[in-house]
């Protein structure tokens, strides 16, 4: 690899790996790597290993007939004691075979709750700040809004997956210390990813004890027990049906013993992603009073002429609404959630990654999802910048036609590229429209809700105001509450909100 710049000592040893991986700042780190080394989007690592930010490498690396591969580095993300999942499964002939049985249950196709059950949970949500975080002028009750989407994602990948919320929501708890477990498994993830004989070490049968199982009392493995209970109900004598993930996939032939494996994974993937997206779509919307206010506009008008549901929006209407696509796509591209390194294998007879870059047979080609977000060829020169503006159609001078197929062929790169933070091709994110949905609703009704628990009663807005029964905080933003000329309450309520921000 020695055709590939990077740190001097990356030849030699995994310890700079190790050292960017556990510094909490790896995107960051990779990303000044890539942009360091001649300003190619390839950089050496570790002996063994490079990461790229080449939009165009990791599409040819995961497309459907690729001779690329998943490498080991996957085998550390298996969760249970002993079974592979679809996420950490190397062999090629088993993944797409998992994939193709339970894709149709993670589409959303065969799952005719999905759509009512996130609405609940959003629901739930807006009822815990209602019930606990209003302050009033003597009761002063900040809400950290980043623990409250965390419970948010969980209830409801927990509901679409198998039918029942875990209950974060409403204990306003992590019920089963899963969260703090997660924190301390997914560093540990991230090492045991390049650190592969560390696994083999951990699967001998004397350290097993020390791996998460269904019969813990809390932690990974009292999520685990949760999934294994739910599949069971589906199984024995008189069996649960419903049309959720968990009936899809039965119904597709998965065993009992593999779904566990494969509910838990679904629990890890699809809530930390999600919530990561949402805190921190919303903390950039937020703080930037423009954008907010831009935001808020848009939903106003659209309530106004009833293009928008209540109590929640509907995720066709959403999809209908520029603006607030737009800071869905900035906000996946400021901080794409999952910045592991994902690495894919060369095939036995090697590949050229770059002109005239060979790699070997057995290299593996990490990917640097925030890097690849921050490509100024395809984003413009500030693209360190939250700025949802960039998304929408600029007013053609007629001089962009030149500009390598002008303004549409500008947003298309755009969209392809922030698509990958999803991953790509017959690797791809299976929960995207889950996250889709979740992204679509939870921008915009909580970005209602802040604002309106955050003035004082003294708002204006349809969109921010409507009735107050027996002293509650309202559901806002009924367009037919509105009464602009009646004064709201003068009881001084609101909730006052602050991000604790994780990455
Ligand atoms: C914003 C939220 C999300 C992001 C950014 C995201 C991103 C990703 C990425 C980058 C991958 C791996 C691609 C690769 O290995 O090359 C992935 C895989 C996966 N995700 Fe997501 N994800 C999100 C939400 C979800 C949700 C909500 C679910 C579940 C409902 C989910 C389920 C999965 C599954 C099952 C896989 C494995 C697919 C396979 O191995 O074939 N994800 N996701």
């Amino acid at each position: 690899l020695q055709n590939f710049g990077g740190e001097w000592s990356t030849k030699y040893s995994r310890l700079w790996l190790l050292w960017a991986n556990s510094s909490g700042k790896m995107n960051t780190i990779f990303t000044v790597v890539n942009d360091k080394y001649g300003g190619r989007p390839t950089a050496r690592i570790a002996p063994h290993m490079l990461i790229t930010r080449d939009a165009e490498l990791i599409k040819r690396m995961n497309a459907v007939r690729s001779p690329f591969k998943r490498s080991e580095w996957y085998t550390a993300l298996r969760l249970h004691p002993t079974r592979d999942n679809i996420t950490s499964v190397t062999d090629e002939s088993v993944h797409s075979d998992i994939r193709n049985r339970m894709s149709p249950g993670y589409s959303g196709k065969e799952n005719t709750h999905m759509e009512s059950d996130i609405d609940h949970r959003l629901l739930d949500l807006f009822d815990l700040i209602t019930r606990k975080y209003s302050s009033t002028a003597q009761n002063f009750r900040p809400v950290d809004l980043s623990r409250i989407i965390t419970y948010f994602t969980l209830d409801v990948i927990s509901t679409v997956a198998f039918g029942q919320e875990f209950g974060f929501l409403k204990s306003d708890s992590d019920p089963f210390g899963y969260i703090a477990n997660l924190k301390e498994f997914l560093p540990a993830i991230i090492v045991f990813g390049a650190y592969t004989e560390l696994q083999r070490i951990l699967r001998l049968p004397i350290f097993r004890a020390i791996l998460p199982k269904s019969t813990d009392k809390r932690g990974l493995g009292r999520v685990m027990g949760f999934a294994k209970e739910r599949v069971e109900e589906r199984f024995g004598a008189k069996p649960i049906v419903r049309q959720d993930m968990l009936g899809s996939f039965i119904a597709r032939g998965m065993m009992q013993a593999e779904l566990e494996s494969e509910t838990l994974t679904q629990i890890t993937a699809g809530s930390d992603s999600t919530a990561s997206a949402l805190r921190m779509t919303l903390y950039f919307i937020t703080t930037n009073p423009a954008v907010y206010t831009r935001l808020l506009d848009e939903i106003t008008t659209a309530i106004a002429i009833g293009r928008v549901s209540r109590p929640i929006i509907r995720d066709a209407e959403a999809r209908r609404l520029p603006y607030l696509q737009a800071c869905i796509k900035e906000g996946l591209r400021m901080y794409p959630p999952v910045t592991g390194l994902l690495a894919k294998e060369v095939p036995a007879e090697g590949a050229e990654l770059e002109p005239g870059k060979f790699a070997p047979g057995g290299t593996w080609v990490a990917w640097n999802s925030w890097g690849l977000q921050r490509n100024q060829g395809i984003f413009g020169p500030d693209a360190e910048v939250f700025r949802p503006e960039r998304w929408l159609p600029r007013e053609s001078d007629g001089q962009d036609k030149d500009e390598e197929g002008g303004e549409e062929r500008r947003l298309e790169r755009m969209t392809e590229t922030v698509g990958l933070v999803f991953g790509y091709g017959r690797f791809g994110c299976l929960g995207r429209g889950v996250a889709m949905m979740e992204l679509n609703k939870g921008i915009i009704e909580v970005s209602g809700e802040i604002l309106c628990f955050s003035r004082l009663m003294q708002c204006t807005s349809p969109w921010i105001y409507s009735a107050l029964p027996n002293d509650k905080m309202p559901r806002c933003c009924s367009a037919s509450t509105y009464k602009p000329s009646t004064p709201p309450s003068p009881s001084p309520r609101s909730a006052l909100v602050s991000f604790s921000i994780r990455i």
